[in-house]
């Protein structure tokens, strides 16, 4: 018998772009809500308790109470909304982040899938907090841009209505962000980042950047320093790319929709000796969010990791 998928909010914008994925799969059976009880939580329990694997696309109280209506001991839930990705007896779903993930995801019951923006900054940061070269507690910043896609339905509209004139805004400005707890978490920082994100009119795609002087971090590293501990720690990784630094030397510009539709990862080291810019490329609604649920999803059912997934 196939392994039965029951997507929790399919409806939604990184619900719909999962099932997308799902629906040409023949290893697996993606069991559907009727449209009209979408948000009926008896439905949504049965379908929840039928499934083997249930991915979550809600905002974060509906995904919370969709986790206390689990009751079948081996129903794998894996949760795209912020609700779970520091709590304890959750996973975090990020297969890349250190050579044994695969098998700690493989075995959980509980898996949250990681923030579209922390995936970015914790690639970036967590190889060179755990290799030494930056100190724990270095002041980090984070700037980042996303589409529009990344405030869900809501802020489609906003954007595609005319709602908002806005071509471009810098937001969070009161610094209470959801994300740089989980940043902070998962980088092994000892304090938050500074985050400062922004949106712009365009769907997809996200760049996440870290501006590092390396000319102020403790023994000093070079730009090659930076750049071999992050091909190291990706080395042999399908999703995760290290662009060569004299390809990166060639590139005068980068375009945040470079990465859409895949569920790639460009990892990128520009700057100099002196100061370094660390960028992550992504789709927000690829590795940031429906690709690495679908990566997830395939880890936990042992199937070809990449299955239904663009490099
Ligand atoms: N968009 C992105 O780039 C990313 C999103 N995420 C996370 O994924 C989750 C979903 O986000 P996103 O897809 O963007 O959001 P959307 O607003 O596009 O979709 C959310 C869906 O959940 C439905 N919903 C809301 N409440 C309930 C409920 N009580 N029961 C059943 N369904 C409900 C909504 O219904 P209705 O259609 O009626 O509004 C909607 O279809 C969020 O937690 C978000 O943080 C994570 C990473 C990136
Ligand atoms: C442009 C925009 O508003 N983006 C969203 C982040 C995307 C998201 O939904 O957050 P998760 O990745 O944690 O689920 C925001 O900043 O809140």
């Amino acid at each position: 018998m196939l392994p039965k998928v029951f997507i929790d909010g399919e409806a939604g914008t990184t619900g719909l772009q999962i099932a997308e994925r799902l629906k040409v799969r023949t290893d697996l059976e993606l069991i559907s809500i009727h449209a009209d009880k979408r948000k009926d939580v008896d439905e949504r329990a049965r379908l929840i308790n039928k499934a083997d694997v249930v991915i979550l696309c809600l905002p974060d109280d509906a995904a919370r109470l969709a986790v206390s209506l689990v009751s079948n001991p081996n129903t794998v839930v894996i949760d795209a909304s912020t609700a779970h990705r520091v709590s304890s007896g959750w996973v975090y779903g990020f297969a890349e982040m250190d050579r044994g993930q695969r098998a700690i995801i493989s075995a959980a019951k509980r898996i949250s899938n990681p923030g579209c923006y922390p995936t970015g900054f914790v690639a970036l940061v967590r190889p060179l907090v755990k290799t030494g070269l930056l100190p724990a507690d270095w002041p980090v910043t984070v700037n980042a841009v996303s589409g529009y896609s990344g405030g869900g339905k809501p802020m489609i509209a906003e954007f595609e209505d005319r709602e908002t004139q806005d071509n471009f805004r810098i937001y969070a400005l009161g610094q209470q962000h959801k994300h740089p707890p989980e940043m902070k978490k998962f980088s092994g920082l000892s304090h938050v980042p500074m985050f400062t994100p922004a949106v712009g009119r365009y769907a997809q795609g996200m760049i996440v950047e870290v501006p590092l002087p390396l000319w102020a971090v403790p023994g000093k590293p070079k730009r090659k320093d930076i750049h071999k501990a992050l091909t190291a720690a990706y080395a042999g990784e399908a999703f995760v790319k290290v662009i060569p630094l004299a390809e990166a030397d060639a590139i005068k510009s980068l375009d945040a929709e470079g990465c859409n539709d895949t569920n790639r990862l460009e990892i990128y080291v520009f700057g100099t000796d002196e100061q370094a810019r660390l960028v992550a490329r992504l789709d927000n609604l690829g590795k940031g969010a429906s690709g690495a649920a679908v990566q997830n999803l395939n880890i936990a059912l042992g199937l070809d990791e990449g299955a239904g997934l663009k490099v």
